[in-house]
């Protein structure tokens, strides 16, 4: 579903990301790991077209290294933020509109409904602003914005950061909820091990813009450059 091969971003002196290949299998929930400043969203920024990179970077097969943001969205990449990013004077309806257009070319009314059941935000869609919002539901609204772009590839940016764990715990079952039924291929960024064991088969490291490991979550959270990436120990 997603090939990256020889990924490489730099923003002046700094190389954000360093010959990155490895790629995502359609149906996979893979893990996107590693420590601040590993190059994590810069990945995600390359693959969804908010910056540059060079190398190839293909989704079913079509190369979208040089496609531009509106139609990457068309070709099925969607993606969250880490700080939720509605447009605030809009209501929640208005939101997965404006995102429906933008992605997927059209507005279909039946799916927006669909997409606000699933993420529990009917009774909100269109009462207030998205300015209202708890951060619950503007977590859950950043995910239905993404969803409303009807993707095919789904790229998850920290979106269980900031919850205690009840909260978590039913975010988690949401996610695998909407993998089953729209037929998704996701990404998620994450820093919890429990999160990226429960949810992923599979997850790749990233340190100081370098793949450090992939593999199975026991696999690379018991390698030892991963756990040295954490504590410092390899650059201390
Ligand atoms: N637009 C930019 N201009 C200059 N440097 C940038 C830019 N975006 C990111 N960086 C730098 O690139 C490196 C990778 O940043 P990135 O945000 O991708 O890391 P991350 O793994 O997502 O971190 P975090 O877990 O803190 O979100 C960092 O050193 C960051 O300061």
């Amino acid at each position: 579903m997603l090939a990256l091969e020889g990924v490489s971003v730099r923003f002046g002196g700094l190389l954000a990301l360093s010959n990155i290949s490895f790629s995502v299998e359609k149906g996979e929930i893979l893990g996107l790991v590693g420590p601040n400043g590993a190059g994590k969203t810069t990945l995600f920024n390359s693959i969804s077209g908010l910056v540059r990179a060079r190398g190839r970077i293909s989704v079913g097969g079509q190369d979208i290294t040089g496609l531009p943001l509106h139609r990457r969205a068309k070709a099925g990449i969607g993606r969250t933020f880490q700080i939720p990013q509605p447009m605030h004077h809009l209501t929640v309806r208005e939101n997965l509109t404006v995102a429906q257009v933008f992605g997927a070319g059209r507005n279909d009314p039946a799916r927006i409904n669909e997409i606000l059941e699933v993420m529990q935000l009917s009774h909100k869609a269109d009462a207030d602003a998205a300015s209202a919002l708890a951060l619950q539901e503007l977590k859950r609204l950043e995910i239905a914005k993404a969803l409303a772009t009807e993707p095919r590839l789904l790229l998850l940016d920290e979106v269980l950061a900031g919850l205690e764990s009840n909260a978590k715990r039913s975010f988690m079952l949401k996610l695998k909820e909407l993998h089953a039924l729209f037929g998704l291929t996701i990404v998620i960024v994450e820093h919890d091990i429990e999160t990226i064991s429960n949810l992923c088969t599979r997850a790749v490291v990233l340190n100081f813009g370098q793949l450090i490991a992939d593999g199975t979550p026991a696999e690379v959270f018991n390698n030892p450059a991963v756990v040295e990436s954490y504590t410092g120990a390899a650059h201390a």
